[in-house]
Parts: structure tokens; sequence; C-alpha cells
């Protein structure tokens, strides 16, 4: 019997958001969440999710979705990117917003990489979704990870401060999540 299709996270945000985002497409993709955790290598945010989402269909023997999400900014020269994780989780978003202090360009891009991957061996396919911004000086709003400095280009409110589904409407996870739907109704 086929599996049925995983979201592997261990995130309960990134699967709230996702679902939230896939009942307002009104798409009818069901997915479970199975919380694994799968190795993240280093490399371009490309290279990170592809290979998350093969050792993902292997780990769980089936179909997988992964998301990697970056945080890039623009004076880092791309940088944290991927490895934000680690940034933000030891700096918190108050401590991740004063490492731009100094510099002029406080521009930043959010990054969700989903990968789709139909089993072991199989194929991995990318929707990217990407969402420019800027690092506020101090943290407005209480979100998860680092939404409480990430204040998207031309808006005067913080992911954090926004209403979900304003977020979802705008934000990189939201532009990735749509373009994997297309794809999954092609299934
Ligand atoms: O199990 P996985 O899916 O890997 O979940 P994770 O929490 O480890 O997630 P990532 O490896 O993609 O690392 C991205 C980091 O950015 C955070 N993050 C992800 N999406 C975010 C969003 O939309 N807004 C703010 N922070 C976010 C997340 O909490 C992590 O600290
Ligand atoms: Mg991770």
């Amino acid at each position: 019997m086929t599996k049925p299709l995983a979201l592997i996270t261990g995130n309960i945000n990134k699967v709230k958001e996702v679902k939230r985002i896939l009942a307002s497409d009104d798409s009818s993709i069901d997915l479970i969440n199975v919380k694994l955790d799968v190795p993240e290598i280093q490399g371009t945010y490309e290279e990170v999710v592809m290979a998350k989402a093969a050792a993902a269909a292997v780990a769980y023997d089936g179909p997988v979705i992964v998301d990697d999400t970056s945080l890039c900014f623009t004076s880092w020269k791309g940088l944290p990117g991927p490895y934000i994780k680690d940034f933000i989780t030891r700096l918190g978003p108050s401590g991740l917003a004063h490492v731009l202090d100094g510099f002029e360009d406080r521009s930043a891009t959010a990054v969700a990489s989903f990968a789709y991957c139909a089993g072991p061996g199989e194929e991995v396919k990318l929707f990217i979704g990407k969402c420019d911004g800027s690092i506020t000086k101090e943290a407005h709003g209480s979100g998860f990870g680092w939404d409480p400095v990430f204040l998207p280009k031309g808006k005067k409110q913080t992911y954090a401060e926004m209403p979900g589904g304003e977020k979802d409407a705008i934000s990189h996870r939201g532009k990735a999540v749509r373009l994997l739907c297309e794809f999954l109704k092609t299934l």
C-alpha cells in the first residue's frame, strides 16, 4: 500500500502555515506531518533542500515534501541563508537584528525552498518562493522564528504583526506552497 504524502518537518509552525495556505487555495490536497530529523548539508539553498528531500524520502520510505527556509542578508552576500536557524536560535530576533548594526543596507530576502520527492531514489522537484524586505532595528510583535524582525518590502508591519492570512498572501512560504500546489494537482 502506498503511504500518504508527508510533510517532513520538526517545526510545528511550518505545518500550521502550510495547512493554512493549502486550505485557502481550496486545493483538497491532503498531507500528514511526520517529524523526522533529516540531516541538512551545507551549500546553496537549492542544494540543501534537494539533499534534505532525498534523505527524507529514504527515511520515510514514501512520498515527501520538505521545506528549508533561508534568510539572506544583502550586506552579508546572502548569508546566513540556509544557516539562519543557528543564528535565530542563539541570538533571538533582537540579537539577530543587531548583527546588521553598522551596515547601511539592512535589506534581506526570505526564501522558502520546498521540495517534493515521490520516494527513495526518485527525482526531486523544487518550488522556490521569495519575499524581499528588510531587517528592522528592533523586534516588533511576536511570531515564530525571525518573523518579529522581517519587514516585507512596501509594508508597515513585520511578518509577526500581520494576521496569518496577510503573511501567507505575500510570504516566501505562501508563494512556494502555491507553486507546489499547482504541481501536486497534476499528479
Ligand atoms: O525540521 P525542519 O523543517 O528543518 O524545521 P526547522 O525549524 O529546522 O527549519 P529550517 O531548517 O528550514 O530552518 C529555518 C529557520 O528559520 C525559521 N523559520 C522558518 N520559516 C520561518 C518564517 O516563515 N518566519 C520566521 N522564521 C522562520 C525556523 O524556525 C528555523 O529557525
Ligand atoms: Mg531544519
